[in-house]
């Protein structure tokens, strides 16, 4: 089944939190929505769901058609920020969803039991869930959503407190769990290698507007504006002024390398000249902050530079990773 949207606005208190005039997640597909935080992403997503306080107007569609929320409520199961648990064993809250749908007991723990294995958890299955982890929390609480074979799947920052190993690995095992399942998936996230790991399609949320959408190896190496560009870590910004260039080419930092000043840049690279502000460690790699005539740009480096606060430096990029972008219009 497809879930979609036509003009939805939410607003509260005379404010605008979110405008999307289409946007359209097809059976089998997972769309990944990104931004940053206050961007609009879990009022877009509880939006979709009939969910929360906020006046909603506008339509959403399931496989094409307009929904009601009883429609919305038994086709749609959603994984919200900081899951709630309820008292009771790990099985039975992954059996919550199925008994709620009016599965008997016995044939709903059935049912979840792969699912708790499927997100690696099947041994904490008779665990009383108000012991467990951040992590195991998220796992059971994707296990509770997957078992009841939704056909729309909404997942609002899923991973979000976890540490890096068990993010890898959740992600991992979310992703055949998810190919198992032929549900249209919408993912909520501030970070792109989630977007990567998981979805097809990716859109970009920027002031609660969907500024991007498109494949997500697409998405994330052509932002469309500035603001796209900072969402996507081209957050080395070379003004025009700069390199001579009609329009503001951005790049990443880590795609950016100090050079001394009086080394010519490689060619094929665009250079800027300015003077080191401050060495910022970030372990394994140092960024540049480098101050020019026309404002900061960073670099990112693993070598040790030696260089210190106060010298001058240049910092060239490949023209082969630098994109050129738009300022902000509206
Ligand atoms: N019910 C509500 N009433 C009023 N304002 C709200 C309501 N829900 C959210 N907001 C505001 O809407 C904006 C978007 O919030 P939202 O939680 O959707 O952002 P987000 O992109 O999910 O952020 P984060 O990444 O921090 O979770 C924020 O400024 C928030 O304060």
């Amino acid at each position: 089944m497809s879930i979609g949207c036509r003009d939805l606005r939410v607003t509260s208190g005379g404010r605008e939190l979110v405008a999307v005039p289409s946007l359209d997640i097809a059976a089998g597909e997972t769309l990944a929505v990104l931004g940053a935080n206050g961007a609009g992403k879990s009022t877009l997503l509880r939006a979709l769901a009939h969910l929360g306080t906020a006046t909603r107007s506008g339509t959403v569609l399931l496989d094409g058609k307009a929904a009601t929320t009883a429609e919305l409520r038994a086709a749609v199961a959603a994984v919200l920020q900081r899951p709630v648990l309820q008292r009771m064993t790990v099985l039975d809250n992954a059996a919550a969803g199925l008994r709620l749908r009016g599965v008997p007991r016995r044939a709903a723990r059935q049912r979840a039991e792969p699912w708790l294995a499927a997100l690696g958890v099947a041994h904490l299955a008779t665990r009383h869930a108000g012991n467990l982890s951040g992590g195991e929390a998220q796992r059971v609480a994707l296990a509770r959503a997957l078992a009841v074979s939704p056909r729309v799947l909404l997942l609002d920052e899923p991973f979000a407190g976890l540490d890096a190993t068990s993010r890898t690995d959740l992600l991992a095992d979310l992703r055949s769990a998810l190919d198992a399942q032929n549900a249209a998936v919408l993912l909520v996230t501030h970070d792109r290698a989630e977007a990567t790991a998981l979805a097809g399609r990716t859109a970009l949320l920027v002031r609660g507007e969907l500024r991007q959408v498109g494949r997500t190896d697409e998405v994330l190496d052509a932002p469309a504006d500035l603001e796209c560009a900072n969402l996507l870590g081209f957050t080395t910004h070379l003004p025009p002024a700069l390199t001579g260039h009609d329009t503001m080419l951005v790049a990443r930092p880590e795609r950016c390398l100090p050079l001394a000043t009086d080394r010519p840049p490689p060619p094929d690279t665009i250079a800027v000249d300015g003077v080191l502000r401050r060495v910022v460690p970030l372990g394994g790699a140092v960024r540049l902050d480098v101050d020019t005539t026309e404002g900061p740009v960073t670099a990112v480096t693993t070598v040790d530079t030696a260089m210190a606060p106060g010298d001058p430096v240049r910092v060239a990029a490949l023209a082969a990773h630098l994109r050129e972008c738009p300022p902000v219009t509206r």
